[in-house]
C-alpha cells in the first residue's frame, strides 16, 4: 500500500525527528536521496525520455531555487551533483532568502548562480516551493516554472523536489502555474497530492526516499497495490456454493438504455458473486448475451441500481434504499437521492457518481469537483453518509468515517460509454461477496483500471472489452502479488 501524509503530520514527524538528530541532518539525507536519483537518472535510468549524456560527469543540471528549505535540498542535491563532475546552473527566485548554508554548498561545489537558466540542460532540479506552498504560485515562482517547461521542452529532464511547485501538497488541487516533472523525489512520505489529479498528473513518476520520520498507522489517503487488492479479491473455498458466495442484483437498464443492463451484468458476472439476479425491462438482451443470469426478484447479498434506469424507476431505488441490504446507486439512481434516506439505511451504501453527478448531489459546478477531487468527495461521504466512489482522471473513495482511498491503476481510456456501468456490476458484485463497501469499491476500481490497460493496450477500448478482460485483471494482480492462497475465502452468512 501506497501511503500519502499532510503536511501537518509530516512536519509534526520531522519536528520529532529533528528534536534528536544533529542540525541539518534531516536536510542532508533528503539531499543525498535526491542527488542519488538525479545521479541514477543522468546515467540513463529512468523513466521515458534519457538524457543525452549517459554520466553525472559532464551533464548540465538547472537548479530553480524557491525561498525555504525545498530550495535547500535543491542547492545541497546541486552541490553533489557539481562534486561529482556535473555543471551546476542555479537561478535563485529571491536571492536574499536562498537557503545560505545550501548555496554556500553549492558554490564551494563549483555550481554557479545564473539569472535564467541555461540552454541544452540535461535536468532541471524543482526547488522552488514544497510542502510549505500556499495557494497558487506568486509571479516569480510562476516564471521560473515557465522555465523549467522550456527546459523539459527542449529535452531536459525535469524532478520535482519533494512535490511539483503549485500542487497543493494535501489535496492535489492546483491554482494556476505549475511545473510539469517527470520524476518527483519526494522525503519520508507520500503526500496526497503526488497521488490525486491534477496533482498526480504534474509528478511524473514518485520516488520515495526514507529520512526516518516516524509516522501514524493510518495514512491520510492510501492507494492499494496488487498485494493489497490480491488481499480482498474473494475466492470460493471447497465448501462454497453460488449463493454462499453471494447473489449480487442489479437493477438496471430501459428500453432506452438496454445495453447498460448489459454492461452492469458483464461487471457483476466478473466480481467473484456466485449468481447475478438481473431485474428490470432489458431482460431479454441481458439473457442473449449472458444465459447464466437469474431474472426476477428474489433474494440478493447487494444491489446495484441506477445504471441506464432512465426516468420514472426512482420508486424502486426507494424500495431499495429502503431495505437492509447493501446497496449500490449509480448514474440515474442518483438523481434525487436525499441524504436523510441514506443517513437513515442501516446496511452499508456505495455511490459511484462521476464529477457531473457528484456536482448534481453537492449542489456545485462539475469544475470544481474536477478541481477539488478530494475534498468533494469527503463533503459527499460525509454529507450523505455513504462510501463514494468519485470516477475520473483519479478516482477517489472515501468512507463515511474519512478513510481515503486513491486507485492507482487508472487510464484515460477508460473515459469512454458504458465503462461506468462495468464498474457498478463489479463493485456491487464485490459486495455482494462480502467486501465492506470501501474494499469493494477500491479493489473494483484497481481492477477495472487493470482490465482497461490489458484491453486497450494504448488504443481506443470499448466497455465490453475492459468487462472481458476483467478476469485477466483479476489473474495478473493476484500473480503479482504472489498471494493466490492469502485471498479472503467466501462464505456470506444468511443465505
Ligand atoms: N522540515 C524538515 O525537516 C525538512 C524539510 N525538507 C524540505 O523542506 C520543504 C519545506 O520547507 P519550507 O517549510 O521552508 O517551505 P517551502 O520551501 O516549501 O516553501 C516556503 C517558501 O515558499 C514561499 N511560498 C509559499 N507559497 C508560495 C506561493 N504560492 N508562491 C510563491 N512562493 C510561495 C514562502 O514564502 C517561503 O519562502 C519540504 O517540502 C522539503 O523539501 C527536507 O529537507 C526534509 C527535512
Ligand atoms: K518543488
Amino acid at each position: 500500500m501506497r501511503s500519502a501524509y499532510g503536511v501537518e503530520t509530516v512536519r509534526a514527524a520531522e519536528r520529532e525527528l529533528m528534536a534528536r538528530l544533529p542540525d541539518g541532518a534531516l536536510m542532508q539525507r533528503a539531499a543525498a536521496g535526491l542527488a542519488a536519483v538525479c545521479a541514477q537518472l543522468l546515467r540513463g535510468g529512468g523513466p521515458g525520455r534519457r538524457p543525452a549524456r549517459r554520466k553525472v560527469a559532464g551533464a548540465r543540471v538547472g537548479v530553480l531555487v524557491g525561498g525555504g528549505d525545498n530550495g535547500g535540498d535543491a542547492l545541497y542535491a546541486g552541490a553533489r551533483l557539481a562534486r561529482r563532475g556535473a555543471g551546476v546552473y542555479a537561478v535563485l527566485m529571491d536571492a536574499g532568502r536562498a537557503h545560505g548554508g545550501g548555496l554556500a554548498a553549492l558554490l564551494a561545489a563549483g555550481g554557479r548562480v545564473v539569472e535564467r537558466l541555461p540552454e541544452r540542460l540535461d535536468l532541471v532540479l524543482d526547488g522552488l516551493l514544497g510542502i510549505g506552498g500556499r495557494g497558487g504560485l506568486r509571479p516569480a515562482a510562476a516564471a521560473l516554472a515557465a522555465q523549467a517547461d522550456t527546459a523539459r521542452a527542449a529535452g531536459a529532464l525535469v524532478v520535482a523536489v519533494d512535490l511539483p511547485s503549485g500542487v497543493d501538497a494535501d489535496t492535489g488541487e492546483v491554482a494556476g502555474a505549475v511545473v510539469g516533472a517527470d520524476v518527483t523525489v519526494t522525503f519520508g512520505a507520500y503526500k496526497p497530492g503526488l497521488l490525486i489529479s491534477p496533482g498526480a498528473t504534474y509528478a511524473g513518476t514518485v520516488r520515495l526516499v526514507d529520512i526516518g520520520l516516524a509516522l501514524p498507522a493510518r495514512p491520510e489517503v492510501s492507494a492499494l497495490q496488487d498485494a493489497d487488492v490480491a488481499g480482498l479479491l474473494p475466492v470460493p473455498g471447497a465448501e462454497s456454493d453460488k449463493y454462499r458466495r453471494g447473489v449480487v442484483g442489479v437493477l438496471a437498464g430501459s428500453g432506452q438504455y438496454p445495453g447498460a443492463a448489459v454492461l452492469a451484468v458483464a461487471g457483476a458476472l466478473r466480481g467473484g458473486a456466485g449468481a447475478v439476479r438481473y431485474v428490470g425491462p432489458a431482460d431479454q438482451a441481458v439473457l442473449a448475451r449472458f444465459p447464466e443470469t437469474l431474472i426476477g426478484t428474489g433474494r440478493v447479498q447487494a444491489w446495484v441500481a441506477g445504471p441506464g434506469l432512465g426516468d420514472g424507476r426512482l420508486a424502486e431505488v426507494e424500495r431499495l434504499l429502503a431495505s437492509d441490504v447493501p446497496l449500490l446507486v449509480d448514474a440515474d439512481g442518483l438523481r434525487g437521492l436525499s441524504p436523510e434516506a441514506l443517513r437513515r439505511r442501516t446496511a452499508p451504501t456505495l455511490l459511484t457518481p462521476h464529477a457531473g453527478e457528484a456536482a448534481a448531489l453537492l449542489g456545485v459546478d462539475r469544475a470544481s469537483v474536477e478541481a477539488q477531487r478530494l475534498r468533494r468527495a469527503r463533503e459527499l461521504a460525509e454529507r450523505y453518509g455513504a462510501t463514494v466512489l468519485l470516477k475520473g482522471s483519479t478516482t477517489v473513495v472515501c468512507d463515511p468515517a474519512g478513510q481515503v482511498r486513491v486507485n492507482p491503476t487508472g487510464t484515460p481510456w477508460l473515459a469512454t460509454a458504458g465503462s461506468g456501468d462495468v464498474l457498478s456490476g463489479l463493485a456491487g458484485s464485490l459486495l455482494a461477496a462480502g467486501l465492506d463497501p470501501l474494499d469493494a469499491a477500491s479493489a473494483a476500481a484497481y481492477l477495472h483500471g487493470r482490465a482497461a490497460h490489458h484491453a486497450a493496450a494504448d488504443a481506443p477500448v470499448t466497455a465490453q472489452q475492459v468487462a472481458e478482460a476483467l478476469p485477466a485483471a483479476w489473474r495478473t494482480t493476484s500473480e503479482a502479488s504472489g498471494a493466490g492462497g492469502r485471498a479472503r475465502r467466501v462464505g456470506v452468512s444468511g443465505t
